[in-house]
């Protein structure tokens, strides 16, 4: 089967400009301020306003306030995430097959994503049904559309580092280890938005194409 490529995304990551890589090797994840520009961001959230729905987890853990923001599901045919998904598709060397469509997530005052990992748990009950065609998730990329006035920042529990949200800046990690199991390591906390409103887009790269409809990609 053709590979996704993403266990070189890590070696092509360290070598764009500007980048900064985790000083850590329990997990492979990267920062890049300004990856998109303002007039992007400010399109993007006008989108996710324009139709934003409660956001879910898989794998239900009984707690309803665990992850308490909006969800818009960015229409993968319009230019500007056409031109998005190109971008992260030429940083990540990933090819676009192997992209979830592109979402978009809102976070009100007091919302959250309590500390939680990214992969799909391999036994658990939503395996088959998120993951049986598309495999387990790679590499996430989140982009931060805005800077709330308080609050919002994305902590990494493995590293203790808080990202404060800035206009157009990239987060990217690996879910998985080298050798594809999962990295429990990459647990990670979306903290509440204290002043504000916090806008974000994530792009889940799979290890093996998303279940496109012919010709949807092109
Ligand atoms: O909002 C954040 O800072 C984190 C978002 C996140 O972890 C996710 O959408 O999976
Ligand atoms: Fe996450």
């Amino acid at each position: 089967m053709a590979s996704s490529g993403a266990d070189r995304t890590a070696a092509r990551l360290a070598a764009v400009p500007g980048i900064r890589r985790a000083p850590t090797s329990r997990l492979e994840q990267f920062m890049l301020p300004r990856f998109l520009d303002a007039e992007t961001c400010a399109a993007l959230i006008d989108l996710i306003d324009s139709d934003a729905r409660p956001s879910t987890i898989a794998d239900a853990n009984g707690d309803a306030a665990f992850r308490t923001s909006s969800t818009c599901d960015l229409d993968h045919r319009l230019p500007i995430v056409i031109a998005v998904n190109n971008k992260l598709h030429d940083l990540t060397g990933i090819p676009l097959a192997y992209g979830e469509p592109l979402q978009g997530q809102r976070y009100d005052i007091g919302e959250e994503f309590k500390a939680h990992t990214d992969y799909f748990d391999p036994h658990g009950a939503d395996w088959d049904t998120y993951c049986a065609v598309p495999g387990q998730r790679s590499w996430t990329l989140m982009i931060y559309l805005n800077q709330p006035a308080a609050g919002g920042a994305t902590r990494f529990l493995a590293t203790g580092k808080m990202h404060q949200p800035e206009v157009g800046k990239l987060l990217a990690w690996n879910n998985v280890r080298p050798d594809g199991t999962i990295n429990p390591d990459t647990l990670h906390h979306g903290m509440k938005v204290r002043k504000g409103r916090k806008y974000i887009i994530t792009k889940w790269f799979r290890e093996r194409p998303w279940p496109w409809a012919a010709g949807e990609l092109e």
